[in-house]
C-alpha cells in the first residue's frame, strides 16, 4: 500500500506457527498492496526483523515451543516501536487486553474477518506512518528554529553553524573558547536543543560567580547533617542535568580542589553528595566555556592537565565582533526584530544611526552591540531610532566638547551605565509628570507599559506609582 507519507509500500510481518493461515493471510495483505513476510516464532520474529523493517506485526499469542501466550506477551514491548495486532482465539481475550496494555495496538479475533483486518491494518499504519512524519518534521523545525538564533552570515559564523549541526547529535564533550560577548552560550545551547538530550534538562554553572566552599556542595548536592545548616538532603546541578547537559561556563575559574573531583566525575560518571556515602550514578553531556587560555592556565599550574584533555572533546572557538563586522548589519537586524517584538511596535533605525551602529567599534561585541541597540531603542519616539537618539545619551553625560565615541574605534564601554542613568532620570520625570500614572508616563516616553514595568522593576524603581 502507497501513501503520501512512505515511499515504498507499507511492510507487514504475520507471525504465526500455521503456514496456512500464513499463506492465505499474506495473498489477502499483498492483493491490498502491502509487502508481506512470515515468521512462526519470537526467534524467528526477531531475526526477520533485522532484514525486514517491519511497519505492523500481526501476532499470534500461542506460539511454539511453549504455547504459552504470557511469553509472547512479554515480548510485545520489544516489537511496539511500530503498531503490534494481536491475533487471539476467543479464550484470549483477556491476554489480548492485556497485550493492549503493554501497548499492542489492537487486537483481532480469530477465525479473522478480512474485511475487518483490512480496516484495522491500514488504521494502524497510517497513524504510525504520520507519527513518524510528525516526530521528523519536530527535529528538523527544532533544527531551523534554533539556528537562526546564532545570527550572523560570515565565514566564521557560517563555520560555527556548521559545526554545531554535526556535534550536537552526538555525545562528544564540547569547549567553546573566545572572547566575553561573543556567544559562547548561545552556542552551548543549541549543542542542547539540537541534541537527543533536548527534552531534558540543560543546566548552566557560572564556575567564577558561586564561591569556592559552595561550589562543591551546589554540583554535588549534599545529605542531611553534612555541614552547620544542612538540615535535610538537597539534590546538585549534576543531579538536575541527569540525562540532559551540563554548561560549565568560564571553567577556567574552577577552583584546583574541585578540578579534582570533577575530573572523578568525568572518568567514573558516579560522585558522593556533600557528607553521603551512597555513591549516586549520572549521565550528563558536558559542555565548558572560556575566555581564558586554558593552554596558559595548564602551564601556570592553574588548571589541570588531565582534566583540560578530558573536556576539550571538539573545540569550536569565537571570534571577537570586530574580526567579522560584516556580521553587524544582520545582528542589527535580528536584535531590532526581537526588540519590536518586545514593545509590540515596529522598530527602526534611520540611516545615520545604522552608519553609527556599522562604523563604532565593539569591543564588548555581541553583548555590547545588543545592549547598546536596547538603550537607545528604549528612547526612541515614533517608533524610529535617530542618531540625535544616541546624542542624546551621550550630550546628557559628556563634559567633552567633542564627542569621541561618535567616532569610529572610539571606547564606548561606559555607555551602558550613561544609558541606565539617563533612563532611570527619564522615566522619573515622567512618572512626575503624569502623577505616577504609568500608563500615562508609558506614553509619554513612547514605550509599552508592559516595558516600563519592566524597567521600573529592573532599577528597582518600584516605589514609584500607584497604578
Ligand atoms: N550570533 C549571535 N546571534 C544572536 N545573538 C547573539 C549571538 N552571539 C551573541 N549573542 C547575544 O549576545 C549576548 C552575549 O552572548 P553570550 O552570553 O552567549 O556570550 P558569551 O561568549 O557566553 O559571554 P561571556 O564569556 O561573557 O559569558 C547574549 O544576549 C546573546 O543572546
Amino acid at each position: 500500500m502507497f501513501n503520501a507519507t512512505t515511499p515504498h509500500p507499507a511492510r507487514i510481518l504475520i507471525v504465526d506457527d500455521e503456514p496456512a493461515f500464513r499463506l492465505l493471510a499474506e495473498r489477502f495483505l499483498q492483493q491490498q498492496g502491502y509487502q508481506v513476510a512470515g515468521a512462526a516464532n519470537l526467534d524467528d520474529t526477531r531475526s526477520k526483523l533485522q532484514q525486514f523493517d517491519a511497519d505492523l506485526i500481526l501476532l499470534d499469542l500461542a506460539l511454539p515451543p511453549a504455547f504459552d501466550p504470557a511469553a509472547t506477551l512479554a515480548a510485545v514491548p520489544e516489537f511496539s516501536s511500530r503498531p503490534v495486532i494481536i491475533l487471539t482465539g476467543h479464550a484470549e481475550r483477556e491476554l489480548a487486553l492485556q497485550a493492549i496494555a503493554q501497548g499492542a495496538w489492537d487486537f483481532i479475533a480469530k477465525p479473522i474477518d478480512p474485511e475487518l483486518l483490512a480496516v484495522v491494518v491500514k488504521r494502524a499504519i497510517t497513524k504510525h506512518q504520520l507519527e513518524k512524519e510528525v516526530r521528523q518534521l519536530k527535529q528538523g523545525l527544532q533544527q531551523q528554529s534554533f539556528l537562526p538564533k546564532l545570527a550572523g552570515h560570515s565565514r566564521h559564523m557560517e563555520t560555527v553553524r556548521t559545526l554545531v549541526q554535526r556535534i550536537a547529535p552526538t555525545e562528544v564533550r564540547v569547549l567553546v573558547t573566545g572572547p566575553s560577548g561573543t556567544g559562547k552560550e548561545v552556542i552551548s545551547r543549541a549543542l542542547h536543543e539540537l541534541s537527543p538530550r533536548a527534552d531534558k534538562a540543560f543546566v548552566s554553572v557560572h564556575c567564577g560567580a558561586i564561591p569556592a566552599d559552595l561550589l562543591e556542595s551546589e554540583l554535588f548536592g549534599y545529605v542531611k547533617g553534612a555541614f552547620t545548616g544542612a538540615d535535610k538532603d538537597r539534590q546538585g546541578l549534576l543531579k538536575l542535568a541527569d540525562g540532559g547537559t551540563l554548561f560549565l561556563d568560564e571553567i577556567g575559574e574552577m577552583p584546583l580542589p574541585m578540578q579534582v573531583k570533577l575530573l572523578r566525575v568525568l572518568q567514573e560518571g558516579t560522585f558522593y553528595p556533600v557528607g553521603g556515602r551512597e555513591q549516586q550514578k549520572i549521565d550528563i553531556r558536558l559542555v565548558s566555556a572560556t575566555n581564558a587560555n586554558l593552554p596558559d592556565l595548564v602551564k601556570q599550574g592553574k588548571f589541570r592537565e588531565d582534566l583540560y584533555y578530558r573536556i576539550k572533546g571538539v573545540t569550536i572557538e569565537t571570534v571577537a565582533l570586530d574580526e567579522r563586522r560584516e556580521d553587524i548589519p544582520l545582528l542589527i537586524q535580528f536584535f531590532l526584530e526581537q526588540l519590536s517584538v518586545q514593545y509590540g511596535q515596529k522598530l527602526q533605525l534611520e540611516s545615520a544611526a545604522i552608519s553609527w551602529f556599522l562604523q563604532k567599534h565593539w569591543p564588548g561585541n555581541v553583548r555590547e552591540l545588543k545592549n547598546t541597540l536596547e538603550s537607545v531603542a528604549a528612547i526612541a519616539q515614533q517608533g524610529v531610532i535617530r542618531l540625535a537618539d544616541i546624542q542624546l545619551l551621550h550630550l546628557e553625560h559628556q563634559t567633552r566638547e567633542t564627542d569621541p565615541e561618535l567616532e569610529p574605534g572610539a571606547d564606548l564601554s561606559s555607555l551602558d551605565e550613561q544609558v541606565k542613568a539617563l533612563e532611570i532620570r527619564l522615566i522619573q520625570q515622567a512618572m512626575v509628570q503624569c502623577h505616577g500614572n504609568k500608563s500615562q508616563a508609558s506614553r509619554a516616553l513612547g514605550i509599552s507599559r508592559q516595558g516600563l514595568l519592566k524597567k521600573i522593576e529592573r532599577y528597582g524603581l518600584t516605589e514609584l506609582g500607584d497604578d
